[in-house]
C-alpha cells in the first residue's frame, strides 16, 4: 500500500498516470531481495560456514568424516546405530561402547582420538583425554557453554542445566541449599517409604514358596525414583508430583520421535499431531506446578512454612531470601521443578537397573554386598535403623564400591557436550566460535590407556578408597561449576534402594534377558532387565 501511494505521489507529481509495470517491480523488489537475503544466509550456514571450520580443523592437523549439507552424519550414525542394536552382547560383557557411542567409536577409530564428525551443519569434535575434558568442564567463565535445543528443550524442561552467565549463577545459588547434605538427611524418610512400597510389592509378586520368580526390573526402577521425586520434591502433594511424572515420561517418549527432525528449522512449531501433544502435555504440567506453587507461597504469605523438607519449599524458602537480589520467577521455579524429574528420575533409575544387572552377573559382588547391608542394618530393616539410616548408608563401603564401578561401566549420561562461543584454545588446538566438542564420558571410562587393560571388567575394587583412589578420569556426575547439584541425593537414593533389596531378594539374571545397552538419550536396557528374584528368609 505504502508503495503504491508513493508510487502515485511521484508519477501524479509529473503528471503522469503510474504504469502497472513500474508498480509491480517496486512490490517485487522488496521480495527479491528478502529471497535473495534468505538464499545467502542459507547457503552461509548450509554449506560455506560448515567447510571453513572444517578446513580450519584439517589445517591443525584433525581429522574427521567428510561433510554432507544439512544431513552431517545423521544417515552414517543412523545405519550405524541400526547395525550396534542389531547385535547384543554376552551377558557379563562390559566392552559396551561400540553399541551406546557407534558414531564416536567409528570416529576415534577411524581418525583418532580427537577427531570430528557433523551434528547437521555443526562440526563436532570429540574429547577424549580426560585432562582436557577437565579443563573444558571446569571452565568457570562460560566459554564452553552447553549444546541447547532451544523451543524442543523448553517443552521438556527448562531450568538451571539450560541457562547461562548470570542467570544461571543465580539459580544455582538459589536451588544449592535444597540438596545439601543436612537438607538431604531430613528427606530419607520420604526416600526409605518409596523403597519399603517397592519390596512390599514384590514381595507380594514374588511370594514366600521359595520359589524364583521374574520381574523387569527396568520399569521398577523408574517408577522407584519417580516417586522418590515426586516425594522429595513435593512432599505431601505427591500424588499431583506423580503425575507429573507419568506426563514427563510420555514428554521424554515423543521428544525422542523428534531428535532427529531438529535440524529441519522451525519444525517444532509445525502443527503436527506429536508437537501438538507435546504442548498440550507442557501446559497440564505447568498448569499442575502453578497450582502447587501458588498453595505453598499463598501458605508463606499467611506467615507459614512452606513444607521446609521438600524441595519445592526448600526452593522457595530460598528463593524467598535471595529476592531482594533478584530471585526467581513462577515461570522459572516451574522450569526447575520440571528439570529436578528429567535430570532425576531417569538418571537414578539407570543407574539402579544396572547395578541390579551387575549384581546378577557377578555373583560374589552380590554376596559381598549382601553381607555387608545385613551386617549394618539386619536381615530386614528394624526400627533403629529406620531411625537413623543415614549413618548406615554411610558404612555401606562396598555398595558404593559397586555403585561407583557401574557408574564407570554404564555411565547414565554417556556424553556431555559443550559449544565454543569465541575462538578457545585447548590442547594446542585454536577452536574457531560454533565448533561443539562432544565429552565422550563412557570412552573416557573404558579408555585402557587410563583403567588399565582390564578397563573393560567389573572390578568394584577399583574404588576401594573412594572416587579420590581411582584414576583422575571418573566423572559420572560432570565436573567443574556445572556439577550434577543431585550427586549426593542420588547416591543416596541408590544406596537405600540396592541395600533394601539385597536384604530381602537373591537375584539372579533370567534367561529371558538380553544384554542391549542403548542410549535412550540415557543409558537403558534397550530389552528390558528381566531378573528372577527368590525372598530371602
Ligand atoms: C545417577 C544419577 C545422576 C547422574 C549420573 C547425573 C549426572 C549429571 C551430569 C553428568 C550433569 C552435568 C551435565 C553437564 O555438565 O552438561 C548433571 C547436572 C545436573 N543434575 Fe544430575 N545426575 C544424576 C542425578 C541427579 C538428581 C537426582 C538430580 C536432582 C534431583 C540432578 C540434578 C541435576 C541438575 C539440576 C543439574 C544441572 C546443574 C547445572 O547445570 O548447574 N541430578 N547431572
Amino acid at each position: 500500500m505504502a508503495a503504491t501511494s508513493v508510487v502515485s505521489l511521484t508519477a501524479s507529481s509529473l503528471g503522469e498516470a503510474p504504469s502497472p509495470w513500474k508498480t509491480t517491480q517496486l512490490l517485487l523488489l522488496p521480495c527479491a531481495l528478502l529471497v535473495a537475503w534468505c538464499a545467502v544466509h542459507a547457503l552461509e550456514w548450509a554449506w560455506l560456514r560448515p567447510r571453513r571450520l572444517g578446513r580450519v580443523l584439517r589445517a591443525q592437523g584433525l581429522r574427521g568424516t567428510a561433510y554432507r549439507p544439512l544431513a552431517g552424519d545423521g544417515p552414517l550414525s543412523e545405519r550405524l546405530v541400526r547395525e550396534a542394536r542389531a547385535a547384543p552382547l554376552p551377558p557379563g560383557c562390559h566392552d559396551v561402547v561400540p553399541r551406546v557411542l557407534p558414531l564416536f567409536h567409528h570416529a576415534m577409530k577411524e581418525h583418532g582420538k580427537t577427531s570430528f564428525t557433523w551434528m547437521g551443519p555443526e562440526p563436532r569434535v570429540t574429547i577424549a583425554d580426560p585432562e582436557l575434558v577437565r579443563q573444558v568442564l571446569s571452565n568457570k567463565f562460560g566459554h564452553f557453554e552447553k549444546v541447547h535445543f532451544g523451543q524442543f528443550q523448553k517443552l521438556l524442561h527448562n531450568g538451571v542445566s539450560t541457562h547461562t552467565g548470570e542467570k544461571w549463577a543465580r539459580h544455582r545459588r538459589i536451588i544449592t541449599p535444597a540438596f545439601h547434605l543436612e537438607k538431604l538427611k531430613r528427606m530419607l524418610p520420604a526416600f526409605a517409604a518409596c523403597c519399603a512400597d517397592l519390596v512390599r510389592r514384590w514381595e507380594d509378586l514374588v511370594g514366600d514358596d521359595g520359589e524364583a520368580r521374574e520381574i523387569d526390573v527396568s520399569p521398577e526402577m523408574q517408577r522407584l525414583t519417580g516417586d522418590v521425586i515426586s516425594r522429595a520434591a513435593f512432599g505431601s502433594s505427591y500424588l499431583e508430583g506423580r503425575r507429573i511424572f507419568e506426563l514427563q515420561g510420555e514428554q521424554v517418549r515423543l521428544a525422542m520421535k523428534l531428535v532427529n527432525k531438529l535440524y529441519i528449522p522451525g519444525y517444532v512449531y509445525l502443527p503436527t499431531r506429536t508437537n501438538r501433544r507435546m504442548k498440550q502435555i507442557a501446559a497440564e504440567i505447568d498448569g499442575i506446578l502453578r497450582g502447587m506453587i501458588a498453595t505453598r507461597e499463598h501458605a508463606i504469605r499467611a506467615g507459614g512454612a512452606a513444607t521446609s523438607d521438600d524441595l519445592l519449599g526448600l526452593m522457595l524458602e530460598s528463593n524467598n531470601k535471595a529476592a531482594q537480589l533478584g530471585g526467581m520467577s513462577t515461570a522459572d521455579i516451574i522450569g526447575e521443578c520440571k528439570l529436578f524429574y528429567f535430570a532425576g528420575m531417569e538418571t537414578t533409575s539407570s543407574l539402579l537397573t544396572w547395578t541390579l544387572l551387575a549384581l546378577c552377573a557377578h555373583p560374589e559382588w552380590q554376596r559381598r554386598a549382601r553381607e555387608e547391608v545385613r551386617r549394618v542394618f539386619g536381615a530386614t530393616n528394624n526400627k533403629n535403623t529406620l531411625d537413623c539410616p543415614y549413618d548406615g548408608l554411610g558404612r555401606l563401603k562396598v555398595v558404593a564400591m559397586v555403585l561407583h564401578e557401574v557408574l564407570r561401566l554404564y555411565a547414565p549420561l554417556p556424553a556431555l557436550h559443550r559449544r565454543t562461543y569465541k575462538p578457545m584454545e585447548l590442547g594446542g588446538v585454536r577452536y574457531p566460535a560454533g565448533v561443539v566438542l562432544a565429552l565422550p564420558v563412557l570412552c573416557v571410562h573404558h579408555d585402557v590407556d587410563v583403567w588399565g587393560p582390564d578397563a573393560g571388567e567389573f572390578r568394584p575394587e577399583r574404588f576401594a578408597d573412594g572416587v579420590a583412589g581411582a584414576p583422575p578420569a571418573f566423572f559420572p556426575f560432570g565436573w567443574g561449576p556445572r556439577t550434577c547439584v543431585g550427586q549426593s541425593f542420588a547416591m543416596l537414593e541408590a544406596k537405600m534402594g540396592i541395600a533394601m533389596i539385597l536384604q530381602r531378594f537373591e537375584l539372579e539374571l533370567s534367561p529371558s534377558y538380553t544384554h542391549a545397552p542403548f542410549m535412550t538419550p540415557l543409558l537403558q536396557p534397550d530389552h528390558g532387565a528381566q531378573i528372577k528374584l527368590r525372598r530371602l528368609p
